[in-house]
């Protein structure tokens, strides 16, 4: 598989702040890659990097085959946008994107429509985007690297206010883009997006990276989280698991009498649902709490945030 993007010890100042420490970082072509991490982690700045909008103090970036990452320079075949993307509200949606196709020489009227389409704006392409909300500018400007054709195409938080129905339109557009051959880097808060989209994710934190790789990777059996359980007699179903081994009763939910919430990793689980049933109580529902990707982020960016404390303590 060709790689579209390949940066080796990435790293930026701003000032004394360390906003990228020695990141590195792997896209192929035709994959969509999740880039996550709390705030202030760095993900805007590398993407801004990619981008051209900012250059790297060291390190080494590839970009479609095309070294990168030291000139203020979208590198060719690249399209996205960081916070937000650059649009004139006095222009209808159709004008703003025929306008960037003119200005960059390219794009016929149909394609503008068609990437309107994409996006689910074709009903408000005469309206002026003065009026759009958060998710319909983000929508056109998806739209507007649409008209690029692009072979890497980075978002910085695309999901950001959109409703459902943006949601699945932006997930379509994204999933056919890597299926004809584009990579796409995107940087997210919501897990649930990431998890729908990537097949691959770099979490960082502090600026470093702390886990690249498949999502499947993630999934730690050894990890405790937190799990629903929907039992037939809640009672003897928390006398069980209160004195189960590795298992810690959590709080007993507001809204729903069947349920039981508990701690354990998956060995400990194991164990517990035949001595349940065995006891005569049903476990019809079994349910993380947080999903694999959310707990590893957690326990990953938790763990970095600790660490630095440490080395912080010792270097005083
Ligand atoms: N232009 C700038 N000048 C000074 N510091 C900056 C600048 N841009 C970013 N930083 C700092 O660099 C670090 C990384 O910021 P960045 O915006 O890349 O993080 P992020 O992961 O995108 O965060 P968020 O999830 O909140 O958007 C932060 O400490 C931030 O304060």
């Amino acid at each position: 598989m060709t790689q579209a993007v390949r940066g080796r010890g990435i790293t930026k100042y701003f000032g004394d702040v360390i906003a990228l420490d020695g990141v590195d970082l792997d896209v192929a072509a035709g994959q969509i890659h999740g880039l996550v991490g709390p705030n202030g982690a760095g993900k805007t700045t590398l993407l801004g990097i990619l981008l051209g909008l900012a250059t790297a103090d060291k390190g080494t970036l590839e970009v479609l085959g095309q070294p990168a990452g030291r000139a203020l320079l979208v590198p060719d075949g690249v399209a996205g946008f960081v916070d937000g993307p650059g649009v004139y509200p006095s222009l209808t949606a159709r004008r703003n994107l025929a306008e960037l196709a003119r200005l960059r020489g390219y794009g016929e009227k149909a394609e503008v429509d068609d990437a309107l389409a994409q996006v689910g704006l074709a009903d408000v392409a005469n309206d002026k985007v003065r009026g759009f909300s958060l998710g319909m500018r983000q929508r056109i400007g998806l739209a507007a690297a649409l008209l690029i054709r692009p072979r890497l195409l980075v978002l910085d938080e695309p999901s950001n206010g959109l409703d459902p129905s943006g949601r699945k339109h932006v997930h379509e557009v994204l999933r056919r883009l890597a299926a004809d051959g584009a990579a796409v880097l995107l940087s997210s808060h919501q897990m649930d997006d990431v998890e729908a989209l990537c097949s691959e994710v770099t979490i960082v934190a502090a600026g470093r990276v702390v886990f690249a790789g498949p999502l499947s990777k993630l999934a730690d059996e050894s990890r405790p989280v937190d799990y629903l359980l929907r039992v037939s007699d809640t009672a003897t179903a928390r006398q069980i698991a209160a004195s189960a081994s590795g298992v810690t009763l959590g709080p007993v939910p507001a809204n729903d009498a069947d349920l039981i919430i508990i701690r354990a990793n998956v060995p400990a689980i194991d164990a517990l649902v035949p001595q349940l049933v065995s006891a005569g109580v049903a476990v019809r529902e079994l349910t993380p709490v947080t999903s694999p990707l959310e707990s590893a982020f957690l326990a990953l960016t938790e763990q970095q945030a600790q660490q630095q404390a440490e080395q912080q303590e010792v270097s005083r």
